[in-house]
C-alpha cells in the first residue's frame, strides 16, 4: 500500500485552507493552548571554547542535570559544512515524489533507515505534520548507502565531512559527562558503545501547514538515545516542556541543540535527565531538522554505571540489551 506523505498532504491542504481531522491534535496537546509565550526561561547556551576545562564541565554537567538540553556554540564545525549539510538535505526532500520514493523504507523491513513518514505509535491515532529520512552515517562498518541519496551528487561527501566533524564534539561531550559525575573522562562513551557507538542521521521535513494552532510536528518524546546532536533550520519550531510548561527553544544560527537522552539518563542512573520536547510548525515556511542520534549498538546491555549506584542511589533502572530498550518504547511496553 502506497504511504501518504505529508509533504503531499501540505500541497492539498495549501488550497483547501484546512487541515485532515487526524492531524487536528487533542486540546491538552494543541500548541496554540500549551505553549507560554512572551518570557522566560530559556534553555542554556554553553561555549565550548570556553578555556577553563572545569568552567565547561560544571556548565554542561549543570544543563544536563536541570535541563536535559543545551545549546552548544564555537564548537569548531564550519559554518559552511552546515549550510552544506542543509543544502543537500533541502534538495532531497525537494525531488520529485518518485524520486523520493526510492529511498523509501522497504516493505516488511523491521530497520529505521530510509525516507518515511512516521516512526512512532501516536497519542490517540493522530499523525504527525513531518516527514523523515533516516541513515547511519558513522562508523563506516555501520553505513548502509543505499539510504544515502544519490541527488544531489554532494550529498554523500557532505554528510561523510559532517560526520568526520562531529566526531571531536560528541568525544568532548561524553568526556565532560563522565567528569561531571566523578567518572574517569573515557567511562560514559564507553559504556555507551565506545567506538562502536552509531550515529543515526534522520532529516525531518515539516511542509508549511495552514494550522499550525492544531498541528504539532513530532509529538512530545524523549529521545531514546545516548545523546541527540540537532541542527535545526531558521523556521522556530522547537518546544521543551519544563517545570509544567512548553517553552519555545530560542534559534541561534549555527548552534547544535544537545538533548540528553533516555540512555544517558540510564547510564547515570537519573543525575542527568533526558529532555521531553516536541516541535510545532509553521503556516508559510517549510521547517526542517538535522538529529543525528548516538545509539549504543543494539546488542550492547545499558545500565546504570555501577560507581553511581550505591546505598543512598540504588539503581533505578534495568539492565538490558538496547534493542530490547528500543522494542519496548516503539510498543510502548513498560521498560
Ligand atoms: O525538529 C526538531 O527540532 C526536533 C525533532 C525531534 O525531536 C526528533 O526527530 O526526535
Ligand atoms: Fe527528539
Amino acid at each position: 500500500m502506497e504511504v501518504e506523505r505529508v509533504q503531499a498532504i501540505a500541497s492539498l491542504s495549501k488550497c483547501m485552507g484546512t487541515i485532515p481531522t487526524e492531524f487536528i491534535r487533542a486540546e491538552n496537546e494543541q500548541p496554540a493552548i500549551t505553549t507560554l509565550h512572551g518570557m522566560v526561561l530559556e534553555v542554556p547556551v554553553i561555549d565550548l571554547c570556553e578555556p577553563d576545562e572545569k568552567k565547561l564541565v560544571r556548565a554542561i554537567d549543570q544543563a544536563s542535570r536541570e535541563w536535559g538540553i543545551f545549546q552548544l556554540v564555537n564548537h569548531d564545525i564550519p559554518t559552511d559544512l552546515i549550510s552544506k549539510l542543509q543544502k543537500v538535505g533541502r534538495e532531497f526532500f525537494e525531488l520529485p515524489q518518485e524520486e523520493k520514493e526510492l529511498y523509501a523504507k522497504p516493505p516488511g523491513y523491521q530497520g529505521v533507515e530510509g525516507y518515511g513518514t512516521k516512526l512512532q505509535k501516536e497519542v490517540e491515532g493522530k499523525k504527525g505534520w513531518v516527514d523523515h529520512l533516516f541513515h547511519k552515517i558513522w562508523p563506516p562498518s555501520a553505513i548502509d548507502y543505499q539510504f544515502w541519496p544519490k541527488t544531489p551528487p554532494s550529498y554523500r561527501e557532505a554528510n561523510e565531512e559532517y560526520a568526520e566533524r562531529l566526531r571531536g564534539v560528541v568525544d568532548k561531550l561524553f568526556e565532560s559527562l563522565s567528569l561531571g559525575l566523578g567518572l574517569e573522562g573515557h567511562e560514559m562513551k564507553e559504556a555507551a558503545g565506545g567506538d562502536e557507538l552509531n550515529y543515526l542521521m534522520k532529516i525531518n521535513y515539516y511542509p508549511p501547514c495552514p494550522r499550525p494552532d492544531l498541528a504539532l510536528g513530532v509529538v512530545a518524546h524523549t529521545d531514546m538515545s545516548a545523546l541527540t546532536i540537532l541542527v535545526p533550520n531558521e523556521v522556530q519550531g522547537l518546544q521543551v516542556f519544563k517545570e509544567g510548561h512548553w517553552y519555545d527553544v530560542k534559534y541561534i544560527p549555527n548552534a547544535l541543540i544537545i538533548h540528553i537522552g533516555d540512555q544517558i539518563e540510564i547510564l547515570s542512573n537519573g543525575i542527568y535527565k533526558g529532555v521531553l520536547h516536541r516541535t510545532t510548525v509553521n503556516k508559510e515556511m517549510t521547517r526542517m531538522s538535522w538529529p543525528v542520534f548516538l545509539e549504543p549498538p543494539l546488542e550492547l546491555e545499558t545500565g546504570p554505571i555501577s560507581k553511581l549506584v550505591n546505598k543512598e542511589n540504588p539503581s533505578k533502572y534495568k539492565t538490558k540489551k538496547y534493542k530490547d530498550y528500543v522494542h519496548c518504547k516503539l510498543n510502548k511496553l513498560p521498560q
